[in-house]
């Protein structure tokens, strides 16, 4: 007989008590701040067709003519300004969170993958079946859905599954964007810091970008951003004056979402803007994009446009706020499943 194309669990008794599984899965990052490290995330990540939407050959033939020579140096260089004892900031926060998130939920198991990257998304969801996980509820830790980000960890999903001899029971997150217990954490984060650290005089709101493309062919993300913006804002009792929304991260020449977030702090600057406060609802825990791009990148071109001081207020990561609106998201999504009654 041929080797069986599907993953199962031969020999394994299925009388232990089915259990229910939570599994949070974030982008992933490199293993170490090198090129060598960078090329096989970069590659894997940029060569996801949910990521980039161009024809197959000739963005194979930019990819690894063109991007993989060039692009893992200079990444590398970025990462090594924010990589700590523990390892990246990306995986330490996302581990972090979800141990927190464990203690929360003592009746699921908890588990973390990544998108790209290790620990994969089937190689966690075999070891959970291997501990009996028969329930299975996945939350892309993306609040806001977008075709490359949720998209792509759905996908993935579905590549599992169908290798799986006999697959659990699933429900997906396919966002939490403008859920209220969401807002309200990020809010009192936000609150929290101010009371802490003072208020700056305007507040902007710097999402992830993708491109404008993606946008005009159906991906909510942009409408999705702007309504975490505008009930954030909300709650926060700010005006529009006070409140600025833009899109940061761009890779490419085409055009992303805009205002794009480099642009818009050098224009605030300009303006007169001294203090400026950046948050960035988009990113469930810190990492490169927020503790590189945002926290050092553009808070030099803030200052060097002449404002005095940006100041990056820091993502939900593992804080009570979090862990309790996750904990309660989850356990909305589990409704009727008998482990969590
Ligand atoms: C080029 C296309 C990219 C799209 C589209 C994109 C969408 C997207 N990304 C995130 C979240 C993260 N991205 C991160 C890093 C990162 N993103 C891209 C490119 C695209 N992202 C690259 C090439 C990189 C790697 C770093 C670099 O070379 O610049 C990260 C941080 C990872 C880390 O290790 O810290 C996150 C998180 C979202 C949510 C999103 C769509 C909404
Ligand atoms: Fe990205
Ligand atoms: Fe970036």
């Amino acid at each position: 007989m041929p080797p069986s194309h599907y993953t199962g669990l031969a020999g394994q008794s299925h009388d232990q008590p089915a259990k229910a599984g939570v599994l949070l899965v974030n982008l992933g990052t490199p293993e170490a701040p090198t090129a060598a490290a960078l090329r096989p995330y970069l590659a894997e990540f940029l060569g996801d067709p949910r990521v980039i939407e161009y024809p197959r050959w000739l963005w194979w033939l930019i990819l690894h003519g063109v991007i993989l020579r060039i692009r893992p140096a200079r990444s590398a260089h970025a990462y090594a300004r924010v990589w700590t004892a523990a390892g990246s900031p990306l995986r330490v926060g996302s581990e972090q969170l979800a141990q927190a998130l464990q203690q929360q939920l003592p009746e699921a198991r908890v588990a973390l993958a990544m998108r790209y990257g290790r620990p994969s998304i089937r190689s966690t969801i075999e070891q959970m079946q291997r501990e009996g996980v028969r329930r299975l509820l996945v939350l892309p830790l993306y609040p806001q859905y977008s075709g490359t980000s949720t998209g792509s960890v759905i996908d993935a999903l579905a590549d599992t599954f169908r290798q799986l001899r006999w697959p659990p029971e699933l429900r997906i997150v396919n966002d939490y964007h403008d859920d209220p217990g969401h807002i309200e954490a990020l809010a009192r984060s936000i609150e929290q810091w101010w009371a802490a650290h003072g208020r700056g005089e305007k507040l902007l709101l710097s999402f992830h970008g993708i491109p404008q493309r993606y946008v005009d062919a159906g991906d909510p993300y942009f409408r999705h951003c702007q309504t975490t913006a505008q009930k954030l804002g909300a709650r926060l009792g700010l005006d529009p004056t006070q409140l600025i929304v833009s899109f940061q991260s761009r890779v490419g020449r085409e055009p992303w979402l805009q205002p794009y977030t480099d642009i818009t702090v050098q224009q605030l600057a300009s303006e007169g803007v001294k203090r400026l406060d950046v948050a960035c609802p988009g990113f469930a825990v810190d990492c490169l994009e927020t503790l590189e791009e945002i926290a050092m990148q553009n808070r030099d071109f803030f200052t060097a446009a002449g404002g005095e001081t940006l100041r990056y207020i820091p993502a939900l990561n593992d804080s009570a706020e979090q862990v309790a609106s996750l904990a309660a998201l989850i356990r909305r999504h589990a409704q009727g499943w008998p482990e969590f009654s």
